[in-house]
């Protein structure tokens, strides 16, 4: 039996996990649950779920929660609620699977009470990759990849060395607009950059997987988890997602991961690896799919991904920034504030304005965000 802490239970992420528990009660027990402010369904989920703690990041939704339940379970809230419920001395492995930079200091703490982790938030490592990175290598803490590309890169390293990786390989879906050129990209509605073609997800990621943005900050995670150079990773547009993402070794041989896009897998995998459990999702049927097909990322119409590429090359406290910025336009496109194609115009105004700084401790990491989120606030 494994003990579970997930944070952003309520989400996309959040509830597959938990159909996992459902289909697994013998195999994991979740032991802590948080959401932003969605308590009713979070409510549910305590009653089916029996965590010993939940949190509630809006502080007067929790105040309203814990008031429903009275004294039958504890309601914390806040970041540092988050925090509580992300170290709790029960858990084995902790799920961080909210949206943004806001999983950093709870992820930090999982990883300093040496909870395993199981990240599918991304934003935590392009963040503060150093600091989390560094933190685990101490606590020597296993984390565990839910992304499905970096699960993926994972299961292909498998059997393999990190040091005889030539180059890796991340697929993207390509987004609704694949194919688009930047001037048609001017009448992106909100409602349609909502479509993804392959997958359903929450809001944020699913515009991030639109600008391209997201295939950004998946190359500065993967460059964290798999201590890649940036010239080792590239990216290639794969529409079918059926291939996950590759591994090349010194040799020219390249490994791949496939299946149906449906991220139990990575999440069942990043739980009870090494063992890999049976479960639900139909089987790989090639013959059916007919054919995969690979394009060139186009950079000039989705500048996210060259800025993100040009972050991390630059380093130091650069993708902070553009992580930040982005969070905050991302917002803005989603309240209609702006238009898509602002989306990697502003996030590069903020990256001009920004001095890097080198050797970032989390104090001036926190800073630079906030800065970055302020000054993008500003433009938009
Ligand atoms: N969904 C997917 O298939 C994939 C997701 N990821 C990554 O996983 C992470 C989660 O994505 P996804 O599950 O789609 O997101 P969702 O928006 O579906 O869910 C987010 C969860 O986090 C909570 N949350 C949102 N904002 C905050 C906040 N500021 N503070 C605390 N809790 C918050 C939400 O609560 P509430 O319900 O109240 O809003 C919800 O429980 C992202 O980083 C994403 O990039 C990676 C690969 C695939
Ligand atoms: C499912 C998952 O891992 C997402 O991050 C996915 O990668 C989004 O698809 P794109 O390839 O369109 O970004
Ligand atoms: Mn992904």
């Amino acid at each position: 039996m494994k003990y579970v802490s997930i944070l952003g239970s309520t989400g996309s992420i959040g509830t597959q996990t938990l159909e996992i528990v459902t289909d697994n009660p013998d195999k994991l027990k979740v032991v802590g649950l948080t959401t932003n402010e969605n308590i009713d369904l979070l409510e549910k989920q305590i009653k089916i779920f029996q965590p010993k703690v939940v949190a509630v990041m809006n502080p007067d939704k929790a105040y309203e929660l814990q008031k429903r339940l009275g004294k039958r379970i504890e309601v914390l809230s806040g970041l540092n609620g988050l925090c509580d419920v992300a170290s709790l001395y029960d858990a084995d492995i902790t799920l961080t699977a909210v949206p943004g930079m806001v999983g950093l200091l709870p992820t930090l703490e999982a990883i300093d009470k040496r909870k395993d982790i199981a990240l599918a938030n991304k934003e935590t490592l392009v963040s503060g990759g150093h600091i989390v990175m560094e933190k685990a290598r101490e606590k020597n803490i296993k984390i565990y990849p839910v992304d499905s590309e970096h699960s993926a890169i994972f299961q292909c390293l498998m059997g393999n060395r990190e040091k005889d990786i030539h180059k890796i390989i991340l697929t993207a879906s390509g987004g609704p607009f694949r194919g688009k050129s930047l001037t048609e990209l001017k009448d992106v509605t909100v409602e349609k950059a909502l479509k993804h073609p392959n997958w359903s997800m929450g809001k944020k990621v699913t515009i991030d997987s639109a600008t391209l943005m997201n295939k950004g900050l998946e190359v500065i995670e993967a460059k964290w988890l798999f201590e890649l150079d940036p010239e080792q990773i590239e990216v290639v547009v794969h529409p079918q997602s059926i291939i996950h993402s590759l591994v090349e070794y010194v040799d020219h041989s390249t490994l791949a991961q496939l299946g149906y896009p449906d991220m139990k897998i990575p999440i069942q995998l990043a739980m009870f690896y090494p063992a890999r459990i049976n479960n639900k999702i139909k089987s790989l049927n090639l013959a059916e799919i007919g054919s995969l097909t690979f394009e060139k990322p186009n950079t000039e119409a989705f500048r996210c991904l060259a800025l993100a590429f040009e972050s991390i090359k630059l380093g130091g406290s650069m993708p902070t920034v553009l992580n930040a910025a982005n969070e905050i336009v991302v917002e803005n496109f989603l309240k209609k504030k702006i238009d898509f194609i602002q989306i990697p115009q502003i996030v590069e105004r903020v990256m001009e304005k920004h001095d890097i700084i080198y050797n970032l401790d989390l104090d001036k990491l926190l800073q630079i965000d906030e800065w970055a989120r302020a000054t993008a606030s500003t433009i938009c």
